[in-house]
């Protein structure tokens, strides 16, 4: 079947459907990670975008029940070079088409992956739209400009959990799969607000020994405090932080008061609670191969990033340093506040997918807990 891609400044794509058919419409990234797809795909912080993968061939891993970051689909479209449909994995059950046809996620194939990265890296990340049943190219680009840009979007407090929930799940291996970790090696209670959190941040917390309760993005920081937390956790999550005001006002309550620890829109989100301000890239950072070094090891680690906003560190001048920065386009990532047990990273130390260099963060959250418990 048919498909089109148009992009609101007028470029159009053709190629063939996969996945769910219908409309959709979103902001266009692309992801540069070579492996992965299903937990780019369960990554809630792609709600209202929709992704197209670099790497060429995709779908040939199938879908498993255990690679995922979440329990649903958030993104609102999938575009690939070249979709295959006969997979090969030994713990696959099924295809990915049926995967986005099951949840209703609408994919497109067959395009020029790399002429559309080409053209969002020089015109910069913006809206489209996929469809299989318009193939008009005036009336698509006309519904593409009718889609609000990300800017201003607070997307994160629609997809943060209803309730606080405990979490004990460890991270992954060949023998153990996930496994539940006794709750007597869980030394350090943490309070994790979730405006979007993928799992494996909560599986790398609860593997550094921490007890973890999350919480929704809105819930009160005195209720939170009520629980006498070693330190608070901000996780990423989709939109603009911007228009987040009372989780804003809500993160100023623990400065002073506990130890902080935040990724991705939790950094970016910390960085406006601490007085700064944040700014909208040209195409942002998605993937999982994108170099950063640690200021203060000079240490370059490779990371998994997926972000389209950033910290702007000198609107922080006398409260936070850079601690970590991009070494492709010298962004922001990372920083830590000059006094207080503070610091947070706009990079994903979880990968999932992605390699585990940057792991010890959350040991240093730790550690930085451990300290101030003294
Ligand atoms: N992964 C995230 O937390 C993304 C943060 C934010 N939505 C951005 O695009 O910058």
């Amino acid at each position: 079947m048919k498909a089109v891609l148009a992009l609101a400044d007028g470029r159009i794509f053709k190629g063939k459907a996969f996945g769910a058919t219908g409309e959709t419409s979103g902001e266009v990234v692309f992801n540069t990670a070579m492996s992965g797809y299903q937990e780019v795909l369960t990554d809630p912080s792609y709600k209202g975008q929709m992704v197209t993968m670099t790497y060429t061939q995709i779908g040939n891993t199938g879908i498993n029940p255990e690679d995922i970051e979440s329990n649903q689909l958030y993104l609102s479209g999938f575009i690939v070079r070249e979709y295959l449909d006969c997979y090969s994995n030994y713990r696959a059950t099924m295809s990915l088409d049926a995967y986005l046809k099951e949840n209703g996620v609408v994919g497109i194939q067959g395009i020029d992956t790399r002429a559309l990265t080409r053209h969002l890296r020089d015109k910069g990340a913006q809206n489209g739209i996929i469809s299989t049943i318009d193939f008009d190219p005036e009336s698509l680009v006309k519904k593409a400009r009718a889609i609000p840009s990300m800017s201003g979007l607070d997307l994160a407090t629609g997809v943060t959990c209803s309730a606080p929930y405990h979490w004990t799940q460890g991270l992954w291996d060949l023998q153990t799969g996930y496994p539940e970790v006794d709750k007597r090696d869980l030394k350090y209670k943490v309070v994790a607000y979730d405006f979007g959190i993928k799992l494996n941040i909560l599986r790398c917390l609860v593997s550094a020994g921490c007890d973890v309760t999350v919480v929704p993005a809105t819930f009160p920081a005195e209720s939170a405090l009520a629980m006498n937390p070693d330190g608070i956790f901000l996780s990423n999550g989709p939109g603009d932080p911007e228009p987040m005001k009372e989780v804003i006002e809500n993160i100023k309550k623990f400065v002073g008061k506990k130890p902080i620890f935040g990724i991705c829109l939790g950094h970016q989100l910390l960085g406006l609670a601490l007085g700064g301000r944040t700014v909208k890239l040209k195409f942002g950072n998605h993937g999982s191969n994108l170099p950063v070094m640690d200021i203060a090891t000079k240490k370059v680690e490779i990371t998994a990033q997926n972000h389209g906003f950033s910290v702007d560190i000198l609107s922080l001048a006398n409260v936070a340093g850079l601690a970590h920065e991009n070494l492709n386009d010298q962004t922001v990532e990372g920083m830590a506040h000059k006094s207080l047990p503070i610091f947070s990273v706009q990079h994903h130390p979880e990968a999932s997918p992605g390699p585990h260099d940057s792991h010890y963060l959350f040991d240093r959250f730790v550690e930085m807990m451990e300290k101030h418990k003294g």
